[in-house]
């Protein structure tokens, strides 16, 4: 590899900056009685999905936050993971919680989002949350587009005014990061490009800020990059050499500022996942006076 020139976007020593804060918060909670809890529904036995929730469960050990696994079986019937969901949904002990997502092809994703109770909903990817995000109402916010904002403002990389292009329109990334983008407080424009964007690499080199998250290994390349763009890498996939972004190697030749894969957003989402959950638990205390 050549020189590498990009300041790189550390993921890592931002989640503990985090961490820290929310060890604070969490303590204050408890003085008031009230401790946090996050629930996590997993089902099957996809090894990608076990580690992630596992992390989501040491994270909460870190900073104070009572862990509530729900583990089922790969083979289940929507009903079972409807009343696991109608469960957690009536649990006090649980102030959030997610679904790991993906679920095995027999479930429907959508009408399992759907049937958290929206105040729990700690991924904010219930319906009624991303369309709080479209009218620009308070809600809990996806965690991968809220950290990846994060960590271009803890490195001062210029947002407002800013092109940026995504690449990727999934749900938990693509889809929500333009409304956060396009937000009077961030100021933005945004593109979002895809699998059938005509030329990719002319829309992403026009981009100051490239969000690639399409799971697609090695997409972005250093000739679509324009020099000192900032690149975060968000999309993973797990190929026979291991785990591999959407960013070539040879960018970090060229973008001013470079968030990897592993160790740049990923540790962000489970932050903000622990985040939003801290934020109910205090919007609770506050309505108890
Ligand atoms: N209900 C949800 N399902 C999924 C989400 C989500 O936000 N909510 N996002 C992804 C998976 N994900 C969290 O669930 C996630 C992925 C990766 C990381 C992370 O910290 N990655 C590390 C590397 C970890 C490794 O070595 O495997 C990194 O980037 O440094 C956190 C969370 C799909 N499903
Ligand atoms: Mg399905």
């Amino acid at each position: 590899m050549g020189h590498v020139t990009a300041t790189i976007l550390d993921g890592k020593a931002t989640r503990d900056e985090i961490f820290e804060d929310l060890k604070v918060r969490v303590s204050a909670l408890k003085d008031k009685g009230i401790t946090p809890g996050l629930g996590t529904v997993l089902v099957g036995d996809d090894p990608g999905s076990a580690a992630y929730v596992r992390g989501k469960h040491n994270d909460c050990a870190k900073v104070g936050i009572t862990s509530i696994r729900r583990d089922l079986p790969a083979d289940i019937t929507q009903e079972k993971l409807d009343a696991t969901i109608d469960e957690l949904n009536a649990n006090p002990d649980c102030t959030g919680y997610i679904v790991q997502l993906p679920v095995p092809k027999q479930l429907d994703e959508n009408a399992a989002l759907e049937r958290i109770d929206p105040d729990k909903d700690a991924d904010g990817l219930h319906p009624v949350n991303l369309g709080r995000l479209v009218l620009g109402k308070e809600a809990p916010l996806p965690c991968t587009p809220r950290g990846i904002l994060h960590l271009l403002r803890r490195y001062e990389v210029p947002i407002e005014g800013a092109h940026v292009v995504v690449v990727g329109r999934g749900v938990t990334v693509g889809r929500p990061i333009g409304l956060l983008f396009t937000r009077r407080s961030e100021n933005a424009t945004v593109t979002l490009c895809h699998t059938r964007t005509r030329d990719l690499g002319a829309e992403v080199r026009r981009a100051d800020i490239v969000i690639a998250a399409a799971g697609v290994p090695g997409l972005v390349t250093a000739d679509m990059v324009k020099p000192g763009a900032a690149v975060l890498d968000v999309g993973v996939s797990r190929t026979e050499d291991g785990l591999r972004g959407d960013v070539a190697a040879d960018v970090a030749e060229v973008a001013g500022f470079l968030s990897p894969n592993p160790g740049g957003v990923g540790p962000l989402t489970r932050a903000f996942l622990l985040t939003n959950v801290v934020e109910r638990a205090e919007r609770v205390a506050a309505s108890l006076g």
